[in-house]
């Protein structure tokens, strides 16, 4: 069972649960690293007087030794821990990788697809996967300062109140509030964060319209770069304001406290001087808890602040990453196709309502109809009447709606993940197109026997289908050829090419039911009927459904389904529905010029 509770104790349980020999070596070294400078005080104060002492005469010439032997030992250890401390953090860091990323990918493929469509839980899923590795690393190392720090200044007070006891009282109670201030102001940060975040997704997104490939043809074309550039600037600055406004408020905060710091320690260094003229402190001991107390005035203000402020941030982190593990999930998302090619017989959607999840608009209105084995269909309709929406529900993405969809007269509920993956493949219209090579773009689309023997030939036969045999011979290394630009010899394909990819994608596959949710979009409209005509063809005996809002392509459906917001307006074959005279037949005359 995944762990789903999560609090700020995760930032070191988490490092704990995946590399504990690793993360006790660091904690080991922080806490340490932490006893050290109360160390350097005090050996350092033996090392003056004696070295007084020496130069007065009052001790021998060897006692120096040891305490000079001391001091070299201490420093020498600093160095070389924080650089091993460097190294086991990188092993940390990879053992994170393999481990704690991989839970946080898992959970963020198994999601409810309603969590991945909505944009609060989206920004919340990119925030908390995003190197969730370094993230916790990092939030690990932070603490681990922070105690370090903690022990460092409890040192120093412990030597201070053994010589001036009032100082230490002096400086805990700042201490104290300077943490109160620092956990707020990490807290302040992380929501502007949050904020922040909003707005680079957006000048992020604008800067790949600016920059990227993709709209290459159409920046040049409709010459849109300085409007495009206006709204960039429009959201980086928002972003940046806020960001700046959050420092300028923590920067003012810490300042004004650590001049209150400096202030304190300047005089309780000038009344120190009293007691070391009167003889009740040495000067070595003088010297050296000053220099304590002045590092501690550092300490204190800067970095004790900015280690509270990520504390803080990462406390914030972890509370994300809880309501992230409660997200509920899709029962076995993760499952493959099963391979157990169950028949299809039949789909019904039975006064289907639909709405999506957080909207109160419903986008199927009960709707109704069947899909039997063995003929072909096609839902049309204008854009947004819902025919994508259809798919979703078929494909189980969405489970929370009103009637009943039925296969093979089993509600659609009572199918586990990979039975509906085996009976359904769709080809959308923002179909994926993996940088890969071209065999394996197609091979996907039928993973259960990818890799395997005689895979090839599968793959081989729905290239032919394609069209796509020619389009491999022409490439370099054939269809082990990369495409896209990533890597080097990669290739682009054409819009068209990489539709054919897509659906011979879809061939590869043994799913009884494919859909065409209008992946020829790009194509002009005789085109995509052909290659709706050829797809039926090489369908036979299996079911398809094609969707699009260009009739020409679906004439030759058996069944065609007429959608009008979110309904079944008409149905019928292509001359039933023109004898009709309604929706269907003025789409059909209005769209006929298409295809003369
Ligand atoms: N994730 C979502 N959340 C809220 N509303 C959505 C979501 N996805 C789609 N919609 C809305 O549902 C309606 C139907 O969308 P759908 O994609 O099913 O239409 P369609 O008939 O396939 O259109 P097209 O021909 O343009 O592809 C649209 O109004 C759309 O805005």
């Amino acid at each position: 069972m995944e762990k789903t509770d999560y609090s700020w104790w995760d930032i070191i349980k988490i490092p704990f649960r995946y590399a504990p020999s690793y993360s006790a070596s660091i904690a080991l070294e922080k806490i340490l690293s932490g006893l050290v400078p109360t160390l350097q005080v005090i050996v350092t104060a033996k090392f003056l007087d004696t070295a007084i002492a020496v130069v007065s005469g009052d001790m021998n010439y060897s006692e120096i030794f040891l305490p000079l032997i001391s001091v070299v030992l201490l420093i020498v250890y600093s160095w070389v821990s924080e650089e091993l401390v460097k190294l086991i953090n990188v092993k940390l860091q990879m053992r994170l990788r393999e481990k704690f990323r991989v839970t946080i990918t898992e959970k963020r493929a198994k999601l409810k697809y309603k969590h991945v469509e909505n944009k609060d839980t989206w920004d919340l899923i990119s925030r908390v996967s995003k190197e969730p590795e370094i993230q916790c690393k990092n939030a690990y190392n932070n603490f681990l300062e922070l105690i370090a720090l903690f022990i460092r200044v409890i040192g120093l007070l412990v030597v201070l109140v053994a010589y001036v006891w009032w100082a230490a009282l002096i400086i805990s109670g700042i201490l104290f509030s300077l943490f109160m201030v620092s956990l707020r102001s990490g807290e302040d940060m992380y929501e502007a964060n949050r904020e922040v975040s909003k707005y680079r997704r957006r000048f992020e997104y604008l800067g790949e319209v600016l920059t990227g490939r993709e709209s290459v043809e159409e920046r040049t074309l409709f010459g849109y770069t300085d409007e495009v550039n206006k709204k960039w600037e429009e959201q980086y600055e928002t972003a940046r304001k806020i960001e700046y406004n959050t420092d300028k408020m923590v920067y003012k905060r810490t300042m004004g406290r650590s001049i209150f710091t400096i202030f304190v320690s300047v005089i309780i260094i000038i009344i120190l001087i009293r007691p070391v003229y009167r003889g009740l402190l040495s000067t070595g001991i003088f010297i050296s808890i000053s220099t304590g107390v002045i590092e501690l005035t550092q300490l204190m203000s800067w970095q004790f602040t900015f280690y509270v402020t990520q504390f803080s941030k990462d406390k914030e982190y972890l509370k994300d990453l809880d309501i992230f593990m409660k997200l509920n999930e899709t029962k076995g998302a993760l499952d493959l196709p099963s391979t157990e090619n169950i028949k299809f017989n039949s789909l019904e959607f039975r006064n289907v309502s639909f709405k999506y999840p957080g909207t109160d608009n419903y986008i199927l209105r009960n709707i109704s109809f069947i899909i039997r084995k063995g003929l072909h269909y096609a839902f049309v309709g204008v854009n947004g009447a819902g025919k994508t929406t259809i798919t979703k529900l078929v494909t189980g993405l969405y489970d929370e709606f009103e009637g009943d969809i039925l296969i093979n007269g089993k509600n659609i509920k009572e199918y586990r993940q990979s039975e509906l993956k085996s009976l359904c493949s769709v080809v959308y219209q923002d179909f994926a197109k993996y940088f890969i090579s071209l065999k394996d773009n197609i091979a996907i689309g039928n993973i259960n026997s990818m890799n395997q023997k005689g895979s090839e030939n599968d793959i081989k036969d729905s290239m032919k289908i394609m069209g796509l045999e020619e389009v491999a011979e022409k490439l370099p290394k054939g269809w082990d050829t990369p495409l896209g630009k990533i890597k080097s010899g990669g290739l682009d394909l054409s819009g068209g090419q990489w539709q054919r990819v897509g659906m011979a994608r879809a061939i590869v596959g043994n799913a009884p039911i494919k859909i065409l949710d209008e992946p020829t979009a790009a194509l002009d409209p005789i085109s995509e009927s052909h290659i709706y005509e050829e797809f039926e063809q090489i369908s036979r005996g299996g079911t398809t459904i094609f969707i699009s809002h260009r009739l020409g392509s679906t004439k030759l459906a058996d069944e065609i389904f007429v959608i009008d917001h979110g309904s079944v307006a008409e149905s019928g074959s292509h001359s039933e529905l023109m004898k009709l005279d309604g929706i269907y037949a003025n789409m059909y005359e209005s769209q006929r010029s298409w295809y003369l």
